[in-house]
């Protein structure tokens, strides 16, 4: 329509850009202050940017001071889309538990915006599609032993693997961020394909690094989803067009043919054949079987690939990130890792390996893999929800299908609930007899219906790979007296900044 006016009025080329320009300022700045029942702006969002330049540089600093502005509920603008930050316990608790029919969704069109199929799986899906793929998901990992024995042997396998590769170190300074993504990888793979690779295989090497870069570069989702136009720029300045070559990459390099793989496999195995167990197969058998029965679903072969890419970026950098955390905790604080090691040794000891019946007696273990968790808060902002109606939250009008932050960071790190939260004191989650205790503010899986799906496995691998790694090495820095700084990669995770470290095995 515009092309059509502009044509009539025959302006120079300048004009038109003038014209366009003004339009999208007027047109910003009508919805940015279109409505007044919204939570408040903590600052003024800039013409046509929003709150961007604001957050571009500190996001985690730079919402903490937006909050003493503006309170527990606040929006800010990615251009003209509102998103809502809810800050603090009491108020997340009140929406994601107590009105979790209301904010459970996933936001629409973000991911689906950038990739096909992005509505599908679990992580951008909402409503129907959601609950299917996220309990038949459930079932098939729960069956597998997620929380249970038989998966905890394989995990052991897997660390016994990891040990082996960082003895060869032979104490040397070593950067381990790859090998540790690899071994975490490997449990991943172990379930959904059911096998492990070897850590120098290049086609596991390619897989970790399309996950990594994946992780880093799905924050231009929003940038994509709020700027639609920024698809015809030429150039790749907001790396939309890498993310979605990577993304392309780890579907028809990976997901579709494992699926493949498995599906042909399935078609030719005997019912009890042991090769064909695993993630895949058990999806695939429960679509088929709900097909047999005429029942109604959402399961279908672009679900489950996308379904396997969720397992794979949620289940792999998170695990693999809260172990570097770990390390690096214990690297500033050895004392806190020489109590670690007589714990494992006054109940273990040094000679057989730690297992999951050993846990409930690792009290000091278990408060500070928590205390990791706490501190390091690796998914600051939470993953994105939105709500299905209008609401009011605290008095303020939320319109149906907003972008909402229920940023965990506001819970980890509040001075109200844990006094000192940016020292790592593990005595936080232990009573005055060193029993460990829950405390309902510890959420680094989230909470209310999408809480993290890989909670309890996530758990198990933090607890196997780390009572292993203190058991036989001792954790020095590569130059003593000379710390790698605490300070972390911002994205949709917080990894820390690339460090060397020493594993030194403990004498016998
Ligand atoms: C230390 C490790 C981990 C942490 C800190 C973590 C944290 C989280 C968080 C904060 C969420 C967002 C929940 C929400 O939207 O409210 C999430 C979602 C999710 N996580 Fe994890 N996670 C970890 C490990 C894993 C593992 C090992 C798996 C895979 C088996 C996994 C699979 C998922 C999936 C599929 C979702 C989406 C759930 C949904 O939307 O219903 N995560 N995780």
């Amino acid at each position: 329509m515009l092309a059509g006016i502009f044509a009539t009025l025959s302006l120079p080329p300048l004009a038109y850009v003038a014209v366009v320009l003004t339009l999208t300022l007027i047109l910003t700045l009508w919805a940015q202050s279109s409505r007044s029942d919204l939570p408040p702006c903590p600052v003024r969002p800039y013409p046509i940017l929003g709150h961007i330049p604001h957050l571009k540089n500190r996001p985690r600093e730079t919402l903490k001071e937006f909050r003493k502005k503006a309170g527990d509920v606040f929006s800010i603008y990615t251009g003209t889309k509102l998103t809502v930050v809810l800050y603090g316990y009491d108020v997340i608790r009140d929406t994601l538990v107590k009105q979790a029919d209301i904010f459970s969704d996933a936001p629409q069109n973000q991911l689906n915006s950038v990739f096909k199929d992005g509505a599908k799986g679990i992580i951008g899906s909402s409503g129907k599609s959601w609950k299917e793929q996220r309990s038949v998901s459930l079932a098939i990992l729960r069956n597998f032993g997620m929380g249970k024995t038989t998966l905890a042997e394989k995990i052991q396998e897997e660390v016994s693997e990891y040990l082996s590769e960082l003895a060869k170190f032979n104490g040397k300074p070593q950067e381990v961020r790859t090998l540790t993504n690899v071994a975490v990888c490997n449990v991943i793979c172990a379930i959904i394909v059911g096998k492990r690779f070897d850590y120098h295989d290049p086609y596991l090497i390619r897989l970790i690094h399309i996950l990594n870069e994946q992780i880093k570069l799905v924050k231009s989702v929003s940038l994509r989803y709020a700027f639609p136009w920024i698809r015809y720029l030429p150039g790749d300045l907001f790396n939309i067009k890498k993310l979605i070559k990577n993304n392309n990459e780890l579907m028809d390099h990976f997901c579709y043919p494992f699926i493949n793989q498995f599906s042909k496999k399935l078609d030719n195995a005997e019912e009890d054949d042991e090769s064909t167990i695993n993630f895949i197969t058990s999806y695939l058998k429960e679509l088929k079987h709900k097909k047999a029965n005429g029942e109604s679903t959402t399961m279908e072969i672009a679900q489950l690939a996308r379904v396997i890419q969720n397992l794979f970026i949620a289940g792999s950098e998170t695990t693999s990130t809260t172990i570097l955390w770990f390390v690096l905790y214990m690297l500033h604080n050895p004392e806190i890792q020489k109590k670690i090691f007589k714990e494992i040794s006054d109940v273990v000891g040094t000679e057989r390996v730690v297992s999951l019946q050993d846990k409930s007696q690792l009290s000091y273990l278990n408060a500070a893999i928590r205390e990791t968790q706490r501190l390091a808060s690796i998914v600051p902002f939470n993953l994105l929800h939105a709500n299905t109606v209008e609401v009011k939250i605290r008095g303020y009008t939320i319109p149906a299908g907003t972008t909402i932050i229920p940023n965990l960071d506001s819970i980890l790190h509040d001075e109200k609930i844990w006094g000192d939260p940016m020292n790592f004191r593990p005595e936080r989650f232990l009573d005055s007899t060193g029993k460990l205790v829950n405390r309902e503010e510890f959420v680094p899986f989230s909470l209310g219906r999408r809480v993290c799906l890989g909670e309890s496995l996530a758990k198990m691998e933090l607890f196997l790979f780390l009572s292993a790694l203190v058991q036989r090495f001792e954790f020095l820095p590569a130059t003593p007296k000379s710390l790698p700084p605490l300070t972390c990669a911002f994205g949709i995770t917080c990894p820390p900044e690339a460090y060397e470290v020493r594993f030194v095995e403990r004498k016998k």
